[in-house]
């Protein structure tokens, strides 16, 4: 059965697209086939951010009707799927949102998990990817601000009838008091899915147009992004072969310079 999850917040900027594009390349790293969709139709950012763009075909002109959503698919890093929106306000404006649940229907048989990164705020358009969704996963900065926002959303999710999955709580420092999980899971009343910590390697690799899994991989962010896409899709976080082995090189060496002095 696909799973549905629609990646939102209240306020824009407290990291939805990078989470849509980690966690739905991770996901596809795990053998899940995964499609991720830019819903935030006004505000592209998803395809920006992937290399995909000044494409001939986007969302955009599939909820204008003109193209087929097979047509606006794209190949994504490891193999994850992406169906970018358009940059033009022209396309915007001629884009239906409400044809988006027609999309959805085309996409089902196809995949295991989809991913809908929505626009920021309370909008009328806004709505329609919160309500498609199995679950909506909040993407929250661990600031006051962005927890009433994040509040906000969910009040709405709820009223329109979705269903709030969880919440990731992004950018969080990594000196300071230590962030506390349980009392955020109070503030939010939902489950705390993972914690992300505030990275640099996050930045420079989207301005490399790689997400940090790909990028960065042995990051503190990658680390994040790697354990939130286990839990998403249901199976046990392993440690990357790709650390194991760097790790034991290493060792082996020291072992191999040690022997040899005696
Ligand atoms: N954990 C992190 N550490 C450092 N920088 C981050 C982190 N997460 C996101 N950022 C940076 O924050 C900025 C905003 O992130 P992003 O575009 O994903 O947010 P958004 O919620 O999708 O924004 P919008 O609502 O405007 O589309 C980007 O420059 C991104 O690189």
């Amino acid at each position: 059965m696909v799973k549905v999850y629609t990646i939102a917040s209240g306020k824009g900027g407290t990291g939805k697209t990078t989470v849509t594009a980690n966690l739905g390349a991770m996901l596809a790293r795990y053998g899940k086939k995964t499609c991720i969709l830019d819903a935030d139709v006004g505000m592209a950012n998803l395809g920006l951010i992937l290399g995909l763009d000044e494409l001939p075909v986007t969302l955009h002109e599939v909820l204008a009707g003109k193209a087929r959503v097979r047509d606006a698919t794209y190949e994504g890093p490891f193999g994850v799927k992406v169906v970018p929106s358009g940059l033009s306000l022209q396309g915007f404006q001629q884009s239906n949102p409400d044809r988006l649940k027609d999309v959805m229907t085309d996409l089902v048989s196809e995949f295991d998990i989809l991913i809908l990164d929505a626009p920021a705020g309370i909008s009328r358009d806004g709505v329609i990817p919160l309500t498609l969704a199995d679950g909506v996963i909040l993407v929250v900065n661990p600031e006051i601000s962005s927890i009433v926002d994040s509040l906000k959303t969910k009040i709405l999710t709820e009223t329109v009838g979705g269903h709030i999955e969880g919440a990731i709580i992004n950018r969080v420092a990594t000196s300071g008091n230590e962030f506390n999980t349980a009392q955020m899971e109070k503030l939010l009343g939902t489950r705390v899915i993972g914690v992300i910590p505030e990275d640099p390697n996050v930045r420079r690799a989207s301005a490399g147009r790689t997400p940090v899994v790909v990028k960065y991989p042995a990051s503190s962010a990658s680390h994040a992004f790697k354990h939130i896409a286990a839990d998403v899709a249901g199976i046990e976080y392993v440690e990357e072969e790709t650390e194991e082995v760097k790790e034991s090189f290493v060792e082996r060496l020291a072992r191999v310079l040690f022997r040899s002095k005696t």
